[in-house]
């Protein structure tokens, strides 16, 4: 917990606000959550309709390329070079120029970000091992948001350039800031989302544009919780309530349906009530491999794929839109089930018997889910999921054990409820699987037509003559 002047920078930022034209409804507060681990936050302190105006920022006080430069009669050198920047190291280098000068305009407002950060940029490597097995290890991105800092941040010559300082500076953007609609162009719906994803060097969009909007983003984030939502207008931005919201509750925006994982990695924090959306990873080429050796499905009587007839199912699976680098597993809902229609797919093809898969290239899209869950690829998913769970290094069991001694450091403990997540859909996706009950008569069963090809890495079935269908699911 910080121990400085906390209320005192508060203070200053709002009266700054009220200086930008910042406009607060009487019945909300900005106050100190830190109590409970949520930095400030807003609340209500008289009771909200649905509907009604919390506050509205306009678009001056906004930090981003535009409002930086507004004014400058001709574009400086260093204008240019940052303007052609992806989006996020661009407002990255404008955030750490003003945060330098003693005379910006947000300086008030800089103030207030955090200077500590629990994002997973910043763990150890001992923190990091407590995740274990989870895949969120590989999305962090660190060595290659630092070649990004060197090769287009240090250039600029913008004095005490310091990675540590541009890591900040990029997760707080990560976590902080909106894609906005740039003023007089259409207003997207989705541009209010907070924290989307930072956009890379791709500017598919040039009418949107990265920006810090200042006490939008002191909004907190609770799943399901969320209570209101950052309305774009042409001159301001107006924060307004979706639902009654009574005094004394807090203003919650929504940070998506995001994993723990992904909430870690992005905002630094876990919560139980995002435990809903928590994934399990499958990497398809650790998956695929095992349909190549004798030993992985003992006790099914499957004989091992040559490279040829594996090559055939994913190209298959390719054309049919259904192969991805991962699937994810998930806690069945009423809108999907643990386990992902594409993934059965692609295990049903990599199973199918090599006549049934000549006859399925010629034909018009894939079987329906329930003939995709055959008993055997059910039996498959059991023998894959078990797999992946056994690299974890603990068990749920002992993660629930270790969670309810209650002491563990705060990044452990983050960590442990992760990688428990994570162990329970895994749990869920075999309890999933064992239900399988569909006919494994097309599977290659007992070496049933599995030898077309093998070990000659040729081609199990004909290249298909005329254009291929492209379908999905029957
Ligand atoms: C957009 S900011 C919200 C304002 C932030 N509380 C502050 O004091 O600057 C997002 C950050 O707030 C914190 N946060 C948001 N929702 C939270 C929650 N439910 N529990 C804990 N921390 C939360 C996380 O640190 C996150 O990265």
């Amino acid at each position: 917990m910080e121990v400085d002047d906390f209320e005192a920078k508060t203070n200053h930022f709002l009266s700054w606000l009220a200086f930008q034209g910042v406009v607060l409804s009487p019945k909300m507060a900005l106050v100190d959550l830190r109590s409970s681990g949520r930095g400030r936050g807003v609340v209500a302190t008289g009771d909200f309709e649905s509907d009604e105006l919390i506050f509205s920022v306009p678009r001056s006080a906004v930090l981003n390329l535009n409002t930086v430069f507004f004014g400058s009669s001709s574009v400086s050198d260093l204008e240019f070079k940052i303007r052609n920047l992806a989006s996020w190291l661009a407002l990255t280098a404008i955030i750490l120029d003003e945060s330098r000068r003693q005379d910006s305009k947000w300086a008030p407002y800089l103030a207030i970000l955090p200077r500590q950060l629990h994002n997973l940029t910043f763990w150890s490597d001992a923190e990091l091992s407590e995740l274990q097995a989870s895949k969120v290890v590989s999305k962090i991105g660190k060595s290659g948001a630092e070649e990004f800092f060197s090769r287009s941040l240090a250039p600029l010559g913008l004095t005490d350039y310091n990675i540590e300082e541009c890591h900040k500076v990029a997760s707080i953007i990560m976590s902080y800031a909106f894609d906005i609609p740039e003023e007089n162009t259409t207003v997207d719906e989705k541009s209010g989302d907070e924290g989307e994803e930072l956009v890379s060097d791709d500017e598919e969009d040039e009418k949107i544009l990265l920006s810090m909007i200042p006490l939008a983003d002191m909004l907190n984030a609770d799943a399901d919780r969320n209570n209101a939502r950052l309305c774009c207008g042409n001159k301001d931005f107006e924060m307004r309530s979706i639902k009654n919201i009574a005094a004394g509750e807090e203003i919650f925006n929504d940070y998506g349906q995001l994993p723990r994982s992904d909430l870690l990695r992005r905002y630094g924090y876990v919560s139980e009530t995002y435990a809903l959306y928590d994934v399990a990873e499958i990497i398809t080429q650790e998956m695929l491999s095992l349909f190549m050796s004798k030993e992985a499905f003992q006790g099914l009587n499957l004989s091992p794929l040559s490279q040829g007839q594996l090559d055939s199912r994913v190209e298959l699976a390719e054309r049919e839109g259904i192969f991805d680098d991962s699937y994810d597993l998930s806690h069945p809902g009423p809108e999907r089930p643990s386990i992902p229609d594409e993934l059965l797919a692609l295990l049903y093809l990599v199973l199918l018997d090599d006549q049934s898969l000549k006859a399925l290239y010629d034909s018009d899209g894939l079987p329906s889910r329930s003939k995709l869950a055959t008993e055997v690829v059910g039996q498959v998913l059991v023998t894959v999921i078990q797999l992946r769970e056994k690299e974890y290094a603990t068990s749920l069991e002992e993660d629930e054990t270790l969670l309810s001694t209650g002491n563990l450091p705060h990044r452990i403990a983050m960590a442990v409820q992760v990688r428990l997540g994570e162990k329970a859909v895994l749990r869920a996706a075999i309890k999933e699987a064992t239900t399988f009950t569909g006919s494994n008569k097309r599977m290659r069963l007992g070496g049933k037509n599995n030898l077309v090809g093998e070990g000659k890495g040729k081609r199990s079935i004909e290249e298909p003559t005329g254009p291929k269908k492209k379908g999905r699911f029957r």
